[in-house]
């Protein structure tokens, strides 16, 4: 009989846990690592994490430790699920304790701030390894819904189509179909754009702008991801896939992305401080809009609705003000 997989899955939030359980589900052996010794205790002598999911039973073969060595001891895949801001710091305390030739696995959406780096580029840099070690899985798949194994796709993307195809297949539920892409770039880019448009239709939302402005916001939104996507060597057509479209709309769509209500909060007026306070869990447009604005800049290309964004988050600018300045820039063909 063959050995089954380790996957050791940083850390016990609301994603990692979630797909600590896809993984569990699939047959792998998992190891959470928990930063506060009480969610770790819980997870093992409860079966399930209360604080981000009350009432869910984890399988048996996850367990919880507040070690991050014994989490990653021979892991075949190493799976990273901490704020995008945070993890250059958490993997460089980690990358010594790393099982030799363990795969990495992004889970993250945004984009560093200051080196304007995906996430996949900060696990390279910081763990010294190659882009075809580094793996990123990306979709529409709201945490909440995937730990009832409500059912949804994703994408597992690799510039290693085998490494991409073990990994689809240690992640492959009844309820968790995941799709390989070689086209790292454009995935990571859709992931982490999407938390921006999202905020940008939650405030639209909280305005109560109408169906027509989330409409025309996502894929005006797509349209802004692509070009960008483009001038950075993206396939164009990934956004039209899983981790373009697909997320999107499940994130414009749902009370369950924590980007949307924090856009919806902003848009019904609570100011950027009331919103933060009462944002239990990473948002992570709020950090990376300014990180996407960043690379766009730097590749010269057109991001309005970003940038509108940014502006409402970062500079104070009320939403009405900067509904009308978008709305007023200058006419021009869909296409361009
Ligand atoms: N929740 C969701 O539905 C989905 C989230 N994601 C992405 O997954 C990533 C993680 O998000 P969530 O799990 O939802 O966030 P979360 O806020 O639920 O969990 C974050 C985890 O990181 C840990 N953490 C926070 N600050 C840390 C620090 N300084 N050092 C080490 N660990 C720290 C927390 O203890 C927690 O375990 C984000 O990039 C998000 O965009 C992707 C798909 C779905
Ligand atoms: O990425 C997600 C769904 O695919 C989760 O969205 P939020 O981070 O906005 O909750």
């Amino acid at each position: 009989m063959s050995k089954p997989v380790k996957a050791a899955v940083f850390s016990a939030g609301s994603w990692g846990t979630a797909f600590g359980m896809v993984l569990a589900d699939a047959g792998c052996e998992v190891t959470l690592w928990a930063r506060r010794a009480q969610v770790a205790e819980a997870i093992n002598s409860s079966r399930t994490n209360p604080d981000y999911f009350p009432g869910v039973e984890l399988p048996e073969n996850v367990r919880a430790t507040t070690d991050a060595a014994e989490a990653a001891a021979d892991a075949d895949f190493t799976v990273l699920s901490v704020p995008s801001q945070t993890l250059r710091a958490n993997l460089a305390e980690w990358t010594p304790l790393l099982a030799p030739g363990t795969v990495l696995v992004s889970l993250m959406k945004g984009v560093e701030l200051g080196s304007a780096m995906r996430m996949s580029e900060v696990i390279e840099d910081v763990a010294k390894v190659p882009q075809n070690r580094v793996a990123v899985v990306t979709g529409p798949n709201l945490a909440r819904e995937i730990a009832a194994r409500m059912p949804a796709a994703a994408v597992v993307a690799c510039t290693d189509e085998n490494l991409a195809q073990r990994l689809q297949a240690a992640c492959h539920t009844p309820y968790f179909r995941p799709y390989t892409n070689t086209d790292v770039v454009g995935c990571e880019l859709g992931g982490a754009v999407k938390n921006v448009i999202g905020l940008a239709v939650g405030i639209a939302d909280g305005m109560g702008l109408g169906d027509n402005a989330k409409g025309s916001l996502i894929t005006r939104g797509l349209a802004e991801t692509t070009r960008l996507g483009l001038a950075m060597g993206a396939d164009p057509l990934t956004f039209s896939g899983l981790a373009g479209l697909g997320d999107l709309v499940a994130t414009c769509s749902s009370p369950l992305s924590r980007n949307h209500t924090f856009g919806t909060n902003l848009g019904k007026g609570m100011t950027l401080q009331e919103t933060i306070a009462v944002t239990r869990q990473t948002a992570e447009g709020v950090k990376s809009c300014e990180s996407v604005l960043d690379l766009a800049r730097r590749h010269g290309v057109d991001m309005p609705i970003t940038e509108t964004v940014v502006g409402i988050v970062h500079e104070g600018k009320p939403p009405v003000v900067a509904l009308k300045e978008l709305m007023s820039r200058s006419a021009k063909p869909e296409r361009r």
